[in-house]
C-alpha cells in the first residue's frame, strides 16, 4: 500500500469514511494503494456499526498525527479542542490534512493554512460545506477563471427539514424541531443549527473561495430560524414566496471599493427561483460569477455516506498530486496552486445597515382609517418604497397588515420601524424578513 491514512473520529462521518476505505471495488482504482492504519476514538468499548481489522482503535490521537508512517490524517471528531492542536501538530509532522470541520476553519483556517503553506502539505474541506455536494473543490478549480459576484444556499439541512416541514404542514417551529430530534436529525442542542451559527461558518468559508480574501466570522450577519411562524409562512406562501434559511456572500463592483456582505437569514425566496424548490434535508449553492452566469450544486448536505464521500474525494486527491509529482508522501514540495489556500488579507465586511435588500414586514396596527396611509408616509419620509401593502385579516379592533418594500437600504428601513414603533396606530410587528 502507498499512503497511509490515520482517522481522527469513528462517529457519523468517521464510520462512513472507513466504510469506503474498506470496501474498494468498483470504486477508484487509487483507492486500492491507499490504506487505513490508526483510528482515533474516545471509547474503546462503544457499539459501532463498521467491523475494523483488529488494533486499528486507540484513543491516543497523539500517537496517530506524530506516528511516522502516517501520510494523511483525516479529522472528523469536529470541534475546535482538540482538533485544532492535533491538526497542527500534524501538520508541524508533514501529514496532509483532509477535514470536514466548518467550525474549525471558519475560526482558524488562517493559522492552518498558514502553518500548512510553510510545510508544504495541503489542508483540504470538500466535507466541511454542502456534506457530499461538490462544492469546494469545484469552486477552486473549474470556476477559477470566474469573477464570482454571489455565493448563496442552503447549506444547513437540519433547518431546511424544519422549514419544509413547518411549510408542509402548517405546523409551528416549536412542534417540528421536536420531532426533528425524535428522528435525529437535529442535535439535542440544535443551537448551532437553528441559529444559523452552522450557516454562519459554511457561508465564510464559500465568501473566502469565492473573493480571495479571508472573512472575520464575527463580522457575518446571522440571524436563525426561531422566530418563523406558520403565519409568516401562510402569507409568505400567498404572496409567492417560500422561506429559507439562506447563507449569503455577495460582492458589489459598483462602487469604488469592493462592498462584501456575507450574511445568514430567513429569506423570502420567490417560487421560481431554483433555490425555493431544496426541500428537506437537502443542500444547495447557487453561484453568479462572470462570464458563466448562474450555476446551482444541490445533494444531500450531511449523513454518513454523503459526507464521507467527499472526505474520501479529498483523500484521492492527495494520492492522485503526490503520486503524479513524484514528491516523498509527507512533503510535496511544490505546492499544486489549485488545492492551497494562499489568501493573506482579512477582508472588511459591510455592516447589515449598508445592506440594499427587499423586505417583508407583518404589523398589528389598530383597525381604523388613515393606517395605512400613516405607515406608507412615514416609509416615504425614510426613502423606503413599498412594492405591495395589504391588509389580510382583522382580530377585533386590530389588523394586521403585511408590507413588501422594493430594494431599499436596512439602515433606512430600520429608522422607519422605530419611528413607526412610537406611534400610537401600530401595536407591534411580530415579524420582519428579508426578501430575495
Ligand atoms: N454528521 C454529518 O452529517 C456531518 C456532515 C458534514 C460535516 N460534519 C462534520 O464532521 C465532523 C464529525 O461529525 P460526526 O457527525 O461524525 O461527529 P460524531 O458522530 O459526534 O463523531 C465524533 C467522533 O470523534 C470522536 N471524538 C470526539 N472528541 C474526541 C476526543 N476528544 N478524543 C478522541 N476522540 C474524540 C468520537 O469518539 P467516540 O466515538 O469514542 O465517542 C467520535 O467517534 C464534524 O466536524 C462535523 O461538523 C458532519
Ligand atoms: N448540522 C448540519 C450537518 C451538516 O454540516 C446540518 O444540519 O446541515
Ligand atoms: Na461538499
Amino acid at each position: 500500500m502507498a499512503f497511509k491514512i490515520g482517522l481522527l473520529g469513528l462517529g457519523t462521518v468517521g464510520q462512513g469514511t472507513a466504510a469506503i476505505l474498506l470496501d474498494r471495488e468498483g470504486r477508484h482504482p487509487l483507492l486500492k494503494e491507499i490504506e487505513l492504519v490508526r483510528v482515533g476514538v474516545r471509547s474503546l468499548s462503544k457499539s459501532r456499526t463498521i467491523a475494523l481489522p483488529e488494533n486499528l482503535l486507540t484513543t491516543d490521537l497523539e500517537a496517530i498525527v506524530t506516528d511516522p508512517e502516517i501520510d494523511i490524517v483525516v479529522e472528523l471528531i469536529g470541534g475546535v479542542e482538540p482538533a485544532r492542536s492535533l491538526i497542527l501538530k500534524a501538520i508541524d509532522h508533514g501529514k496532509h490534512i483532509v477535514t470536514a470541520n466548518k467550525a474549525l476553519i471558519s475560526r482558524h483556517g488562517a493559522e492552518i493554512f498558514s502553518a500548512a503553506n510553510q510545510k508544504g502539505v495541503y489542508v483540504l474541506l470538500e466535507a466541511a460545506v454542502g456534506g457530499g455536494i461538490p462544492v469546494i473543490q469545484p469552486m477552486k478549480e473549474c470556476l477559477g477563471a470566474n469573477r464570482i459576484n454571489t455565493v448563496m444556499g442552503i447549506v444547513n439541512g437540519t433547518t431546511n427539514y424544519i422549514l419544509t416541514r413547518m411549510q408542509a404542514e402548517a405546523a409551528n417551529f416549536d412542534e417540528v424541531l421536536q420531532q426533528a430530534q425524535e428522528l435525529g436529525y437535529a442535535e439535542a442542542d440544535p443551537t448551532a443549527d437553528v441559529d444559523g451559527l452552522d450557516a454562519a461558518d459554511k457561508i465564510a468559508i464559500l465568501a473566502s473561495l469565492a473573493f480571495g480574501e479571508r472573512i472575520k466570522l464575527e463580522q457575518v450577519y446571522c440571524e436563525g430560524i426561531r422566530g418563523i411562524s406558520a403565519t409568516d409562512i401562510d402569507y409568505a406562501d400567498r404572496l409567492g414566496f417560500t422561506i429559507k434559511l439562506l447563507a449569503i456572500a455577495s460582492r458589489s463592483l459598483e462602487s469604488d471599493t469592493d462592498n462584501i456582505s456575507v450574511r445568514v437569514h430567513p429569506t423570502l425566496v420567490p417560487k421560481l427561483h431554483p433555490l425555493a424548490s431544496i426541500n428537506g434535508v437537502n443542500n444547495a449553492i447557487f453561484i453568479e460569477g462572470e462570464p458563466i452566469g448562474q450555476v446551482m450544486f444541490f445533494g444531500p448536505g450531511a449523513g454518513a455516506g454523503p459526507t464521507a464521500s467527499a472526505v474520501v474525494s479529498d483523500i484521492l486527491n492527495i494520492a492522485g498530486i503526490i503520486t503524479t509529482t513524484n514528491t516523498p508522501h509527507g512533503l510535496a514540495e511544490s505546492a499544486h496552486p489549485l488545492m492551497t489556500c494562499t489568501h493573506q488579507h482579512y477582508c472588511e465586511l459591510a455592516p447589515i445597515e449598508e445592506l440594499i435588500t427587499r423586505f417583508y414586514a407583518r404589523f398589528i396596527t389598530r383597525d381604523l382609517p388613515g393606517v395605512i396611509g400613516k405607515l406608507g408616509t412615514c416609509f416615504g419620509n425614510h426613502e423606503v418604497s413599498i412594492e405591495s401593502i395589504v391588509q389580510i385579516d382583522t382580530h377585533g379592533k386590530q389588523a394586521e397588515i403585511v408590507v413588501v418594500t422594493h430594494d431599499v437600504r436596512e439602515g433606512n428601513f430600520r429608522a422607519a420601524l422605530d419611528e413607526l414603533k412610537h406611534m400610537d396606530i401600530v401595536d407591534r410587528f411580530p415579524s420582519l424578513l428579508r426578501v430575495l
